[in-house]
């Protein structure tokens, strides 16, 4: 991070470099985020989007690089010791353990690491995302929307200084996008959580982004505001060489 704006930025990586299988699938991607901020990260299938989260969260190392969290460098923490920091991750599929009920989730989320939390923390949660399922049913009964507010109360309860969310409206329909799209507003301007975001969805860009940053191929290839990205050539390129035409409006 530029050592002029470190001071503001609350979460951050440098320069990240990452090979997987023999090959290099990120190229010296650096970005910043501020309390409060939505960064909005697109790119076509295979950029890299979902392999820069792993190295975010601290599911993966980096070849290069690092990743900066309240001015300190967290590079080398594993996932759960960055979670205890409060850098929360949410993935693209929703997985709820199957066998348990809501309230065995709830619990076993408030368990996760000392100290326990209680359940008035497990009832903020679920109240910070409108999710009002009876502690008796089985995860297993949820619909997409339900599972997915049920994982994020989860995380909400250790209440996280920035959320990495991986397309969070994947495999909802319209109206279920909408109310995400509120949640996520609520998160990060009423609640000052900074969010990362990958989205397919331009259209849930458009109403949340504060910024958005475009990889393709690994790299950063364009960053700044929506309409700023969707007008630059090097976005356009990088869709029409690697979607159907007509993805990028
Ligand atoms: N474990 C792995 N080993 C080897 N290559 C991998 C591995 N994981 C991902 N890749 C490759 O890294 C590149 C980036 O993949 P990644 O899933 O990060 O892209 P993405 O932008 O999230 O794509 P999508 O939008 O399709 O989810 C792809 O070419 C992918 O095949």
């Amino acid at each position: 991070m530029p050592t002029n704006t470190s001071s503001v930025a609350l979460f951050g990586c440098r320069d990240i470099a990452l090979d997987l299988g023999g090959r290099q699938i990120l190229h010296n991607i650096s970005l910043q985020v501020s309390r409060g901020e939505v960064l909005g990260i697109i790119g076509p299938n295979g950029a890299g989007k979902t392999s820069l989260f792993e190295v975010l969260s601290g599911r993966i190392r980096p070849k290069r690089g690092q990743v900066e969290f309240e001015g300190r460098d967290v590079t080398t923490l594993p996932l759960h010791q960055r979670a205890r920091l409060g850098i929360g991750r949410t993935f693209q599929t929703p997985v709820v353990p199957d066998e348990l009920t809501v309230g065995e989730t709830f619990k076993a989320a408030r368990q996760a690491y000392k100290p326990y939390l209680t359940r008035f923390d497990a009832e903020y949660g679920a109240e910070v995302v409108s999710f009002k399922v009876a502690p008796d049913v089985p995860t297993v009964k949820l619909d997409a929307l339900d599972r997915r507010k049920l994982l994020l109360a989860c995380l909400l309860m250790r209440r996280p200084k920035i959320l990495l969310m991986d397309e969070p409206a994947a495999g909802l329909i319209n109206s279920e996008v909408d109310e995400i799209d509120q949640h996520i507003r609520l998160l990060s301007k009423d609640m000052n959580i900074s969010v990362i975001i990958v989205e397919h969805r331009i259209e849930l860009l458009e109403t949340i982004a504060d910024r958005v940053m475009v990889m393709d191929a690994g790299e950063t290839i364009s960053e700044g505001s929506l309409a700023h990205v969707l007008s630059d050539p090097k976005v356009h390129a990088a869709y029409f060489e690697n979607v159907v035409e007509g993805a990028l409006r």
